[in-house]
């Protein structure tokens, strides 16, 4: 690898007798990893290998998943280099939350968060890039979380609607991306000696607007995936300077994990507080996370509780986004819903519309109407004349075991099926109707079955050849 003479002399500098172990760590090969998703029913029924944990994180895997794999498309599975996993830990959200991932495509950490949610509380997951926001749409569709909503905003736009909103805010910032040489090298093509100092000044501008953001006594965490101490510790410096309110809480060190260095910054000890994940000491590509309080008092409001608590946060107003169920549409989804359910899964005062697509977005959730979204809430399905036509990402939501109408087909015929083929259930004497198909265990599409022919209803653009 042919690392910029720059970067090496600043890396000599910085870490003097070290420096040439880590040269040579970003020469050998990226380490990979992955999550298990525990919102999914038997998530450890997976064929690969769970022999090698990762140590800090109860869900983290060391070793390669296949996009292509059944676990990867049904969202029992999510790809992630063990240093990224650490972020999620240190977030350390917990159900009722309410988290906004700022800076979320395609997703890592959004999906870790999501999972630990629980389905209680709200992941707003946001991100600037259009097509980037699209990738997060996905990859948090296929975890089967309900409570998240997508948005594609700047954080000034963002911070005017969700004045002190939040209970957690991770800003995992675009960085000048030095952690990902050996995984990515085009990254070394980005870099040149100034390029730190204008990543550490967006990454201010994006961090000013966060904080308006956070309600008092929140927490805000901050990880970028460089080794560049302007985006790291002098950030972290500058934001305990800035907001004498902010304090910069310790993060447990594992084997490996190194403390962030106040020498690199104004000297401030707190900063020890900070992680940096370097190559040549730990097991993944590189990583610095540092996490902060409000240590304003919080206010004493009842806390949302997910599903539970009906009291409306945000504006309180109804969301203008959307418009009620029609008694036609209301029957279509009860007549649906009581065929496929076991018991209730969605109450109606959740349900809405938007247009003629059926969502799930409970009352208490912020207003969104003035902002770009991808996605506002679970999609349920369409209502298209006089019938009603369930969606994909509530296949992915669903656990098989409350599904009343199923039929599970093999891995052979999950092949078929994702390619866009019809099947033949030649065994089969079922009604005709709505089938969730299950491979494995595993929810991954609605079939309509009419005289034992499976009619595809897998997104035409998702589909491909395993
Ligand atoms: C390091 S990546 C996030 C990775 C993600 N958290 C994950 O775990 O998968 C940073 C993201 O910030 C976005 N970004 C770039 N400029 C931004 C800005 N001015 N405000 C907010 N986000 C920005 C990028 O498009 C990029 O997707």
């Amino acid at each position: 690898m042919q690392l910029p003479a720059e970067f090496v002399t600043k890396y000599q500098e910085i870490l003097g007798q070290e420096a040439p172990a880590f040269f040579a760590s970003l020469s050998q090969q990226p380490l990979k990893g992955f999550r298990l998703n525990p919102l999914k029913e038997d998530e450890k029924k997976v064929a690969y290998s769970l022999a090698e944990p990762v140590p800090y994180v109860a869900t983290g895997f060391y070793g390669a998943v296949s996009g292509h794999s059944l676990e990867h498309q049904t969202g029992y599975v999510y790809s992630q280099e063990p240093s990224a996993m650490y972020v999620g830990e240190v977030a350390d959200v917990s159900p009722g939350e309410v988290v906004l991932d700022l800076c979320a495509a395609p997703g890592g950490k959004s999906t870790q968060i999501a999972a630990k949610l629980n389905g209680a509380g709200l992941l707003v997951s946001n991100e600037i890039n259009h097509k980037r926001a699209t990738i997060l749409a996905q990859n948090l569709e296929r975890i089967g979380a309900a409570n998240v909503l997508i948005l594609n905003e700047d954080p000034a736009t963002l911070a005017h609607t969700f004045p002190g909103y939040f209970d957690k805010i991770l800003v995992d910032a675009p960085c000048s991306g030095e952690g990902m040489f050996r995984k990515d090298p085009t990254a070394i093509k980005y870099w040149h000696k100034d390029y730190p100092a204008q990543c550490a000044a967006r990454q201010k501008e994006i961090l000013r607007e966060a904080l308006k953001m956070l309600k008092p006594g929140g927490q805000l965490i901050y990880s970028t995936c460089t080794f560049a101490p302007e985006e790291d510790e002098q950030i972290v410096a500058w934001l305990l300077t800035e907001y004498p309110e902010l304090s910069c809480l310790p993060i447990k060190k594992w084997k490996g994990m190194d403390a962030g260095r106040p020498e690199l910054a104004d000297g401030n000890r707190s900063l020890e507080n900070t992680i940096r994940l370097f190559p040549h000491h730990f097991q993944g590509e590189g990583h610095f996370i540092a996490k902060l309080k409000d240590q304003r008092p919080a206010p004493t409001i009842q806390k949302q509780s997910g599903k539970k608590n009906k009291k409306r946060r945000g504006k309180g107003k109804q969301p203008e986004l959307f418009r009620h169920l029609n008694a036609e549409e209301q029957e279509l989804w009860t007549t649906f819903a009581g065929q496929m359910f076991k018991e209730e899964v969605f109450l109606i005062q959740g349900l809405r519309c938007l247009g003629n697509k059926l969502y799930w977005y409970p009352e208490e959730w912020p207003d969104i109407s003035t902002l770009k979204f991808i996605r506002p809430g679970l999609q349920l399905g369409t209502f298209k004349k006089k019938r009603f036509e369930p969606a994909y990402s509530l296949v992915l939501y669903l656990p098989p075991s409350i599904c009343l109408r199923k039929i599970a087909i093999s891995v052979e015929e999950w092949k078929k099926f994702v390619a866009g083929n019809t099947l033949t259930l030649l065994q089969d004497k079922q009604e005709n109707g709505w089938y969730l198909l299950t491979c494995e265990g595993k929810s991954f599409s609605f079939g309509k079955l009419v005289n034992g022919t499976l009619k595809n209803f897998f997104p035409k653009g998702l589909r491909f050849k395993p």
